[in-house]
């Protein structure tokens, strides 16, 4: 479901409460020696989801990934697949998930149908029907006899991918997909990821594309130092602090009334016509609720949001300080 900022966002949190459970991770953790990479991360993800991993480097992204894949064994807590416990179930859950951790070694001299046809045997039970769904998928028909030595880093990657949905997976893991793409290629795995999606899979990603992650995920986890930093939708990440901006006719006398309000003593003029302000119970309805009634009835009101860039290095900046405390 595609969310609305503003109004309707408790109905869209809570009706996305009640889907399946596809990920999960019980305090999490692996350690290197002393070195600690990932410390109790705690991980739920829901069908149809698109959810954001963001870290700085070395933040544990990877070695989370890896152990949620079952490449690299926990040091302690444990991963769930679909309600089932990973080190457990291995053989049964993990040909549900497809993964892009790093690209696989595709054959240069081969045409991108051909290396598919490769990968679908190695995997077993892939049928010409299903190669051609993916072709379809990753947006490669047209270019499907052609080698793929010639194909851009962009037709690479998304032909990796392709690989990686042969077996139709439930839960995409993708470890930076849109690394080293041009701006096009970035749009193109956006729009293939997004299809996913609406498709029912559920896809989790890590990137260091922020304005990609904004752009595309309904949720992000923010991890630092192998912790867990924050954990939330990408709309309430970027709310800025309840503010709202109103577009509205006499602002100037609406902030007057405004002010006086003890939840809106800080509000300011932004223009002639625009006013920015904070919200009885924070509430955005209850806002437009109050200025009609008093005979100012908005043209337009909308959350005051910041880039998930800045919050994401404010966040960041705030863990490492209370760490070094
Ligand atoms: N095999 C390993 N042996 C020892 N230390 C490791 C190993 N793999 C990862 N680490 C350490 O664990 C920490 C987390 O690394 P990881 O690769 O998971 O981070 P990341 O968030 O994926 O980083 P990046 O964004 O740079 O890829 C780092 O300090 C890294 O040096």
């Amino acid at each position: 479901m595609q969310k609305q900022p503003g109004v309707d966002s408790v109905e869209v949190a809570s009706s996305e409460h009640n889907a399946e459970t596809v990920l999960r991770t019980y305090d999490l953790s692996k350690r290197y020696g002393t070195r600690t990479a990932v410390n109790q991360l705690n991980l739920d993800i829901r069908r149809g989801e698109l959810v954001g991993f963001l870290g700085p480097n070395g933040a544990g992204k990877t070695t989370s990934i890896r152990m949620i894949l079952g490449l690299i064994e926990p040091t302690a807590g444990r991963v769930e697949l679909f309600g089932r416990d990973l080190a457990r179930e291995r053989a049964s859950l993990l040909p549900r998930v497809g993964a892009l951790v790093e690209m696989p070694a595709l054959y240069l001299h081969l045409t991108g149908r051909q290396n598919l046809r490769v990968f679908g045997e190695v995997l077993g039970g892939v049928s010409r029907q299903r190669i051609d769904e993916v072709l379809e998928i990753i947006g490669l028909q047209t270019r499907q006899k052609d080698r793929v030595r010639s194909y851009s880093l962009g037709m690479k990657q998304r032909l990796g991918l392709g690989i990686a949905l042969l077996h139709n997976p439930d839960l995409l893991i993708l470890d930076e997909p849109a690394n080293g793409l041009d701006p096009e290629g970035i749009v193109e795995m956006r729009d293939l990821l997004r299809g996913l999606t609406y498709e029912g899979k559920t896809v989790f990603l890590s990137s260091h594309l922020l304005s990609e992650i904004q752009q595309i995920c309904s949720r992000v986890v923010i991890i630092n130092a192998g912790k867990l930093v924050a954990d939330s939708t990408v709309e309430e990440l970027t709310r800025k602090q309840g503010d709202y901006l109103v577009r509205l006719e006499r602002a100037s006398e609406a902030l007057c009334l405004l002010q006086k309000q003890p939840w809106g003593h800080l509000a300011r003029l932004e223009g002639t016509d625009q006013l920015i302000t904070s919200a009885p119970g924070g509430s955005g309805r209850e806002l437009y609720t109050f200025l009609a009634q008093a005979g100012f009835v908005p043209e337009s009101l909308a959350p005051v949001t910041q880039d998930l860039e800045q919050v994401f290095f404010s966040l960041i900046n705030a863990n490492e300080g209370e760490q070094a405390q």
